[in-house]
């Protein structure tokens, strides 16, 4: 569904990702590792059209959309959701999910405002609230919320679990493996890479702006050395 060749993205002078490609298949659940400042969040940000590659290409279903606008990229059907949330803080939890809500690419809404509460019964509980008045989980939950409302093809899910209590972290990758479930595919940077590669098919792992190694998530995750060589596990 996404494929990326060759990228290469610059902030400023800092040259971030050194030649990176891959690809997210439809309904495939895709893990993104590596310690801090490797390079993830800058691939997720080129493959979602917030910085332009100064090389190489992104593909979605065949079609180039480097550089596309994040809005283009949404209405193709890629839910993101960010590292540090982005929810509205000034909206209310309702609020919130219904501005965000439309059929998927297939004209389908799978995702309706009901299941997502049904998803997160928490929410529920705060459809009035302002999305300030929220704990972290309640606005991870929201986020996340917000971008099934969309009814995406693929989400991607950046540290989703980040500075969150144990309980809402197991809460949160219940709702992951729910969402794999149900063929959606998915792009997941997590800190907790064993959950990472419990919760997808392949994994990805990026040192120095450039992927090093992948494979299946079980291969990985049965050769923990040469996994831990990479994240200084
Ligand atoms: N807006 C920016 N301007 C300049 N440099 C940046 C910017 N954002 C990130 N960087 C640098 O780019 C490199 C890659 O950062 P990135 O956030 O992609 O890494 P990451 O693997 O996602 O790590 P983390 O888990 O810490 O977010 C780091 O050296 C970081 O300092």
């Amino acid at each position: 569904m996404i494929r990326f060749e060759d990228l290469h993205t610059y902030y400023g002078d800092s040259h971030i990702l050194h030649g990176v490609a891959g690809e997210i298949p439809a309904a495939t659940a895709v893990g993104l590792l590596g310690r801090n400042g490797m390079g993830k969040t800058t691939l997720i940000r080129t493959l979602m059209g917030y910085v332009r590659p100064a090389q190489g290409r992104v593909l979605c279903d065949g079609r180039e959309v480097t550089g596309q606008q994040p809005e283009k990229m949404a209405r193709l059907g890629i839910g993101y959701v960010p590292e540090g949330r982005g929810i509205f803080p000034n909206l209310s939890v309702r609020e919130n999910l219904v501005m965000a809500a439309r059929p998927g690419i297939d004209g389908k809404t799978a995702w309706t405002y009901e299941r997502v509460l049904q998803t997160f019964p928490r929410l529920a509980e705060r459809l009035n609230n302002g999305g300030h008045q929220l704990s972290g989980g309640e606005q991870q939950m929201l986020s996340i919320g917000r971008a099934l409302m969309t009814n995406p093809r693929l989400l991607i899910l950046d540290e989703a679990t980040e500075g969150l209590a144990p309980l809402i972290v197991a809460e949160i990758w219940r709702v992951i493996a729910q969402i794999r479930s149900t063929g959606i595919a998915t792009l997941i940077v997590d800190r907790d890479w064993r959950k990472v590669l419990a919760h997808t098919d392949r994994a990805l792992v990026m040192e120095k702006g450039q992927i090093v190694l992948q494979g299946a998530s079980a291969a990985l995750l049965a050769d923990p050395q040469a996994l831990g060589e990479r994240l200084g596990v």
